[in-house]
């Protein structure tokens, strides 16, 4: 059995303390810990997990053989470099860490011990939809890829959510999807802002993205993170001689009353539920074979951060902005993850 830790019990933590308890096999969480101490005192009671006040006591406990990161991102450095330090395996949601400069001292660190301990929590690349995807177009069936349209709808955002959010915690997700769909990486973004939606405040909503690949295919994403009807994700790759999209997820097709629909998803718990068990069950089942986590590596937390980080720049200049990432160190070899 795999005794896990959870830092961060909010709405994420809980989730994958739901999995880890009542889905997944050969886990159990032992510990939990929040920088609020009566949620992680309502969880810990809940589930008979022992409570610490702090992620670092949590990570040095004896009953803790691996750690699962479900804070705040700006803490998730912290919490990964604690755990290197360890040498316990740590999954850490995403974004691995919020600047690139945190993500290249989490490479040393992880290369200083020798070997992978860090997975990221990209879950599309477990998704039955994205991985049907990747196989249609492994197989050649379209002709060569020449461009993917993608959109990220989110029904709304917390209070919280800044303009530049759309791009470091929403697009993120597509950024390191695209990297591993196509075998690649993204070379320059640009993004451009459409009129701006009266439902978003002060947001800047909705984005559209255009990423370079380098093989010369081009990516656009449009985040919209107030669409109200639900959260909605969608792909569809263009190729020579045909194009392929993601497919419709609902179980159930309703006519009536003048209209033919499928249900929408609430949000990423609900469409992503069965590829965050996959995602969590593959990495238990991994350690518990003594192996080394396979899934996306802090490499992937990196290169997505840099992606983001041109992202960034490129909503606040209006220009193109090239991506340039460090020499990928020998670690991460060139295999692809998931
Ligand atoms: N893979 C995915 O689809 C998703 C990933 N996420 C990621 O998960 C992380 C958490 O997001 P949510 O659960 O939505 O946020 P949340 O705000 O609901 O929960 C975060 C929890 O972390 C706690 N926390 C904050 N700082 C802490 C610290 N220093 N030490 C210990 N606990 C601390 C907070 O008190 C809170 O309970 C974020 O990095 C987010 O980007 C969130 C939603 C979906
Ligand atoms: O990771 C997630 C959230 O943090 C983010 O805020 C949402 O936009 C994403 O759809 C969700 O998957």
């Amino acid at each position: 059995m795999l005794q896990v830790g959870v830092i961060g019990t909010g709405m994420i933590g809980q989730d994958h303390i739901r999995r880890m308890t009542s889905v997944l096999a050969g886990v159990r969480v032992t510990a939990v810990a929040d920088v609020d101490p009566a949620v992680a005192f309502r969880t810990g009671e809940r589930i008979g997990a022992t409570v610490f006040a702090t992620g670092e006591e949590l990570i040095a406990s004896s009953g803790v053989d691996a750690v699962v990161v479900c804070s705040w991102g700006p803490t998730h450095e912290q919490y990964v470099l604690a755990a290197i330090a360890a040498g316990k395996p740590v999954f850490c949601e995403k974004p691995l860490a919020t600047t690139q400069e945190a993500c290249l001292r989490i490479l040393e660190a992880e290369a200083a011990h020798g070997s992978r301990l860090v997975q990221v929590g990209y879950m599309r690349r477990y998704d039955a939809s994205y991985r049907a995807l990747k196989s249609v177009l492994g197989t050649g069936q379209i002709g060569a890829p020449l461009m993917m349209h993608c959109a990220h709808r989110n029904a709304s955002v917390p209070g919280f959510y800044e303009k530049e959010m759309a791009i470091t915690d929403t697009a993120v997700h597509e950024i390191d999807m695209v990297r591993w769909m196509f075998d690649d990486e993204i070379t320059a973004v640009r993004v451009l802002t459409p009129r701006r939606s009266s439902l978003g405040g002060d947001l800047q909503d909705p984005l559209m993205l255009l990423f370079e690949l380098s093989s010369g295919v081009l990516v656009d994403v449009e985040t919209s993170v107030n669409i109200r009807y639900g959260y909605d994700i969608r792909g569809e790759i263009v190729g020579e001689e045909g194009t392929a999209a993601l497919g419709s997820l609902s179980p159930v097709h309703v006519r009536r009353a003048g209209l033919s629909a499928d249900p929408v998803p609430a949000d990423w718990r609900e469409r992503f539920l069965a590829a965050y068990d996959v995602e969590f069950q593959e990495w238990i089942d991994a350690l518990r074979s003594g192996g080394r986590p396979v899934g996306p590596s802090a490499w992937d937390g990196y290169a997505a951060a840099v992606v983001s980080d041109a992202g960034v720049l490129a909503l606040r200049s209006g220009e193109r902005v090239p991506v340039v990432l460090a020499e990928r160190p020998k670690l991460y070899g060139m295999e692809v993850a998931a």
